[in-house]
């Protein structure tokens, strides 16, 4: 998504960003700027006394770096790229400049000369539009810096050098990055912090409007001009591409200003009203702006996934667009596209070696990683969304789209169920209770059972954790019997598979395995209330009698060895109506399970009723330690869920 309109200007230039630095560039994709990656080889030599001031010698350096390979480019195919960005960052204590430390010493120099002291970080940029004519290149070179104060606490000499042997100071100016482990040696910075880390991007944007926006005429002009949305400057949103000016050579006489101007004489009137309007403008509405565009994200990630291009890349990459698009058996230009939304998105890495993955797309978007969320993805491509295009009839109708997505009728749909469709079921539920059940299996202390049986336990994922972490519990997976008769393909050996067996059978028609122990995980938000009531009844009555003066377990994801009495459930319903975090509001279950349905409502949430579930430890890391907050972080693991449950009893 470009929130920038200027860096939009860009979209359908040749962008070249003349520099290796992995920070450059990824403060200029995180903004949406598409662009390729050239690093410099001007050698950074300029002799610095001969420079007035430290700012004066950075955007020399960065000019040069740009030219550099603007020449480079030019020579090569006889075409240069329509805008070259060349930066250079430089740290400066007074007058002296101090730029990357050759050697541990020469690092252990530059920040002892700045320990406790203030000293200033300065980034030149040069912006180069470039035209070849007739076999020569035309250059147009914009230049500004931008000046950041940074004070460093007084440090130890140990401190420094136990930084120094961390190795993060070879690369960067003055020796220290202040966004990784340099960060705790900065007491106080002043200005752009983009700007220390290698590029000012504010200022990058301003000079951007400056160049394709020129003013418009005096008495249009608003008086605010320094932010980045500043009226003067961005109110031309809807301009169409090739709009605003554009100030390179190739702009032949900058045809653009005047255009833009004449866009803007054309509605004199509704340009006042806009400038006068922008004081009272609303606040930028960026989490709803988010929710509007979140499905083309999501469409991102599934054709991405879908193309395997995770796998190609763990295997052969960094790769080049081309390269990928050769391997993917896809359009060039197309795939290139797709390569730089995932880097935005933060699935994918780009250097100028080429693409790779981030460590989060090698743990969980590759196919045979051992916590892949592939089957998940692929499962939500192929059906989901379809259903969940309908959702607007299932609204209307009141009635599940899950065959109208199938395009299949009511007598059709057992037959359309394909053994391929309940394998892809059957991936997406086996890679997400891959990363929970180890977290549900230890939350709570279950030591007590002896016997447990997974409703609907599909692959068998959360039973093998049962089983491991409880060495005496004997677990049985109950599921339909084709999911039962296709788990075979998911098992691994182990020790504890003696203590689990598979039971193929329909909860709501055959018999219940006797279990003292029953878990419904993802099972309750697909059925409607009436479908709900029947089957926790019939778990109700399976309960093995014996047990039931047991005090029940009170939490969502088991039921109880004990008959499931109306006050226990009671219980567990107060329990889920603490789910959904402080900032969601208030939501709570408005009815007790027995003998009317659940249904989230904007009702209080009562007090708990029963005793509070029993954390057996700690909840991992990045979870709160409050139990009821803890469900949070594994509403997908739950049996009731809210959303879910009203989303998919209504589209199922
Ligand atoms: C001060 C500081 C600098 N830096 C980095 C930014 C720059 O990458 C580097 C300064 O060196 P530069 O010569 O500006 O850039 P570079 O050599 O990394 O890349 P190229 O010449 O190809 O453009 O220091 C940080 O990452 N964090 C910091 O806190």
């Amino acid at each position: 998504m470009v929130l920038c309109p200027v860096i939009g200007k860009l979209q359908h230039k040749h962008v070249v960003l003349a520099s290796a630095s992995p920070r450059r560039q990824e403060i200029l994709s995180n903004a949406g700027l598409r662009f390729e990656v050239v690093p410099s080889r001007f050698k950074e030599k300029l002799h610095k006394a001969s420079f007035a001031t430290p700012y004066a010698y950075a955007v020399e350096t960065a000019k040069q770096k740009a030219l550099e390979v603007a020449g480079r480019m030019h020579q090569k195919d006889l075409r240069a790229p329509d805008v070259v960005i060349g930066a250079d960052t430089i740290v400066a204590v007074g007058a002296t400049i101090l730029e990357k430390p050759v050697d541990k010493q020469d690092a252990y120099r530059m920040l002892s000369r700045l320990n406790g002291k203030e000293h200033s970080v300065f980034t030149g940029v040069a912006i180069v539009h470039c035209c070849s004519k007739d076999g020569r290149l035309d250059t147009e070179v914009s230049e500004f810096y931008e000046e950041t104060t940074v004070t460093f606490s007084e440090l130890s000499e140990e401190l420094l050098w136990e930084y120094i042997n961390s190795g993060e100071p070879m690369d960067k100016a003055g020796g220290y990055g202040i966004q990784a482990l340099g960060g705790m040696l900065v007491e106080n910075v002043h200005g752009d912090f983009l700007n220390v880390v290698g590029f000012p991007l504010n200022h990058f944007c301003k000079e951007l409007a400056r160049l394709y926006y020129p003013p418009r005429p005096e008495g249009l002009r608003r008086v605010k001009h320094d932010s980045i949305p500043a009226v003067d400057t961005f109110e031309n949103l809807s301009d169409t591409e090739g709009g605003g000016s554009d100030p390179g050579p190739s702009a032949e006489g900058g045809r653009g200003g005047e255009e833009a101007d004449g866009d803007r004489s054309q509605a004199p009137g509704a340009l006042d009203a806009a400038l006068n309007g922008a004081e009272s403008r609303p606040p930028f509405p960026t989490g709803l702006l988010e929710l509007m565009d979140g499905f083309k994200a999501s469409k991102v990630l599934f054709t991405a996934c879908k193309l395997k291009l995770f796998d190609v890349l763990k295997d052969q990459g960094p790769l080049k667009a081309v390269d990928v698009a050769r391997k993917l058996d896809a359009c060039a230009g197309g795939t290139e596209q797709l390569l730089d939304v995932c880097v935005a998105l933060g699935l994918l890495e780009k250097t100028h070696r080429g693409y790779s993955n981030t460590a989060v797309t090698t743990l969980h978007l590759v196919s045979d990683a051992e916590h892949s969320l592939l089957g998940l993805a692929e499962y939500n491509d192929a059906h989901v969304w379809g259903v969940f295009t309908r959702l607007g009839l299932a609204v209307r109708e009141g009635a599940g789209q899950a065959r109208g997505a199938l395009g299949v009728t009511e007598e059709e749909e057992h037959l359309s169920q394909s053994r391929e469709m309940t394998l892809q079921f059957m991936r997406a539920m086996h890679s997400l209770s891959k990363l929970t059940a180890h977290h549900v299996a230890t939350a709570f202390d279950l030591s007590r059972f002896t016997s447990a049986c997974d409703l609907g336990g599909c692959t068998g994922i959360l039973a093998r954790e049962l089983a491991r972490e409880y060495p005496h519990l004997q677990v049985t997976v109950f599921d339909l019997p084709e999911v039962i008769e296709l788990s075979g393909g998911f098992q691994r050996g182990g020790r504890q598979t003696e203590r689990i067996r598979f039971v193929p059978g329909d909860f709501f028609k055959d018999n219940l395995p006797e279990a003292d122990l029953y878990v419904l995980s993802r099972i309750l938000q697909d059925w409607p209330d009436d479908r709900l009531h029947k089957l926790l009844s019939r778990i109700s009555s399976g309960c093995k009698p014996a047990l039931r003066k047991t005090t029940p377990v009170p939490d969502l994801l088991f039921r109880t060895k004990a008959r499931a009495r109306a006050e226990s459930m009671r219980a567990v319903l107060q329990e889920v109506t603490v789910w959904p975090p402080p900032s969601w509001g208030p939501v709570s279950c408005s009815r007790d399970l027995f003998p009317g349905p659940v249904r989230p409502s904007t009702t209080a949430a009562p007090p708990l009723g029963s005793e509070p579930c029993k954390l057996r430890r700690a909840p991992p890391s990045g979870v709160p330690k409050r139990p009821f907050l803890f469900f949070f972080f594994f509403y997908l693991n739950l049996c009731i869920l809210f959303l879910e449950y009203s989303c998919f009893t209504m589209l199922y």
